[in-house]
């Protein structure tokens, strides 16, 4: 018989020009997106909302960025894992990124042009910030229908503001084969929500329940959008948080961006009581994320699932 026809992520359009809370269409999309990430903790989300000359600056900008010369990009290294540069690594030789705290915020971005061009670079900083603000949007609308989809208004004001935005931007190597060659490794966010943009060079996959890498195929105006482990951990695992890597192969380099909403240090994560059951027993005792990561980075070879059940388990 023939092959089995491949899965793909659901899609869901959040263009439509009346998508305002209390309207027809948001109850529709909300019922999309509760039920896609149930089922696959990611989904291509449309959002026009972008303007054009944004979608496209944002990766000339990369490319300015990551054709600077090594020592310039190392003079942004981070403590903190995965926000500063990180690149050159022996297992991910094709990977480098950068992050960038609160990109939203035009200052923290100017900090990041100042020491990278000391003669300043004013259209860099403007479209990075204007990048995270727009779709700072969309994580707040998914979040915001998340919410209400499981009756938790209440929760609200108190949720949204238990986070910061991280803009991590990436750029990897086309390996220069036809064969497939690591990116980057399978792993599960460590945030509340994930939006990536990415320009047309495919690598992304993610894996269903079920063990199956998604080759995703995002068009040119689609974000995809994912629930991280630690809204996983908040809706007491109601929602699915996916695998995913980055697999590439041929000539071109892939670009993308990604933008993180995740919980504040001193923001302690305590699954809702409307959302903890016979059927639903907790699976975590309330934790703070930064002391976990702590906890998590120390212990070599672990992944964030196991790591955390050891952590904070029930
Ligand atoms: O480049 C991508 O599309 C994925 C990046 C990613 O998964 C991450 O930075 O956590
Ligand atoms: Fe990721």
């Amino acid at each position: 018989m023939g092959s089995e026809t491949p899965v793909r992520l659901p899609v869901i359009d959040f263009s439509k020009p009346d998508l305002k809370p209390g309207s027809a269409d948001w109850d529709l999309v909300r019922a999309e997106v509760r039920q896609a990430l149930e089922e696959f903790g990611c989904f291509e989300a449309k959002f026009e909302t972008v303007p054009v000359e944004i979608r496209k600056g944002i990766f000339s900008a990369l490319e300015e960025l990551f054709n600077l010369p090594l020592e310039t990009k190392l003079r942004n290294l981070s403590k903190k894992p995965f926000h500063g540069y990180v690149g050159q690594h022996p297992r991910m030789p094709l990977y480098e990124s950068l992050g960038i705290d609160d990109a939203n915020i035009i200052e923290n971005v100017n900090s990041l042009t100042n020491n990278l061009w000391p003669h300043g670079n004013q259209s860099f900083s403007k479209t990075i910030q204007s990048f995270a603000e727009k779709v700072s949007e969309l994580d707040e609308t998914i979040r915001r229908m998340v919410l209400e989809s499981f009756g938790l208004e209440k929760y609200m004001d108190e949720h949204m503001n238990s986070t910061n935005y991280l803009l991590r931007v990436m750029k990897y190597k086309g390996p220069q084969t036809s064969e497939t060659k690591l990116g980057l490794k399978a792993h599960t966010d460590m945030t509340i929500v994930t939006i990536l943009f990415q320009n047309q060079v495919e690598g992304l996959e993610v894996q269903t329940k079920d063990g199956q890498w998604i080759n995703v195929k995002p068009s040119p105006d689609s974000f995809i959008a994912m629930s991280g482990y630690s809204l996983y951990a908040w809706t007491n695992g109601r929602l699915y948080s996916a695998y995913h890597r980055v697999m590439m192969t041929g000539n071109a380099a892939r670009y993308s961006a990604g933008l993180f909403s995740i919980p504040k240090g001193g923001y302690i994560i305590k699954a809702p009581e409307e959302l903890v059951d016979e059927e639903h027993p907790l699976l975590f005792k309330p934790f703070d994320q930064i002391e976990f990561l702590g906890f998590y980075n120390a212990e070599a070879g672990q992944t964030v699932q196991s790591a955390l059940k050891t952590y904070c388990g029930v």
